[in-house]
């Protein structure tokens, strides 16, 4: 199983109450701005304790409150391309991408120059992420993840603000690590076409 979720959880006039279990690479979970997506992520990097449920993923719990299971962020193996990339902006592409090589168990362990590849940044190494644009910006944030060595993936809007030629190229990204690495992803979206491109596997939160 890539994903089997139970998360409730209130946070201020929040409240999230969602379970899903999925073999599919790829899920999207879709709903409206506010809805508690981002929260439902932040459970399950480590961020944020869920009121009660259980996380696994790949088949390693990651949360359990009725065994009282909650390992920290830096044990789950996760790769988290936030909405606002968060770079490192004092640092070039090269040291975002290089700041968490290996620092997770997983099985993809790609090497710089394979990432650099597959994302196509290659020209970007030695800019600062102050000059990238949103595109280019949010293909460093998804290659410094992967770097990480995560055993699976959480894309929060990976296409928020960006024009149709830039989306599509992230898209066409998001294509190949799904096809070509096949690591467990979960992708937030509220647009119910993009997510149409990506998977028939929906969850959709309201
Ligand atoms: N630390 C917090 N304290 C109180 N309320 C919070 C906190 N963090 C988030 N919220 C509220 O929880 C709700 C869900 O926020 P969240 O960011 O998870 O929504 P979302 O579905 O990801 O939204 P968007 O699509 O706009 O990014 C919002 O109403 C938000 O204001």
């Amino acid at each position: 199983m890539s994903f089997d979720i139970a998360v409730r959880k209130s946070l201020g006039d929040c409240s999230i109450n969602v379970a899903f279990q999925s073999e599919a690479p790829l899920v999207a979970i879709i709903g409206q701005s506010g809805v508690g997506k981002t929260t439902l992520l932040n459970c399950i990097a480590g961020l944020l304790k869920p009121d009660t449920g259980r996380i696994a993923v790949e088949g390693t719990t990651l949360f359990d409150s009725k065994q009282q299971i909650d390992l920290p962020p830096n044990q789950r193996n996760c790769g988290y391309v936030f909405q606002d990339s968060r770079l490192f902006p004092h640092k070039t592409v090269k040291e975002n991408l290089l700041y968490g090589m290996g620092r997770s168990d997983g099985s993809i362990a790609l090497s710089l120059g394979n990432a650099v590849s597959l994302l196509d940044i290659g020209s970007l190494l030695e800019r600062k992420p102050g000059s990238l644009s949103g595109g280019e910006t949010r293909r460093v944030a998804i290659g410094r993840a992967l770097l990480s060595n995560p055993k699976f993936l959480l894309l929060d809007e990976p296409l928020a603000s960006l024009d149709n030629a830039r989306a599509d190229r992230i898209i066409e990204t998001i294509e190949r690590l799904r096809d070509e690495l096949a690591i467990p992803m979960l992708y937030v979206s509220h647009d119910t076409n993009e997510v149409a491109r990506l998977t028939d596997t929906v969850v959709t939160l309201d």
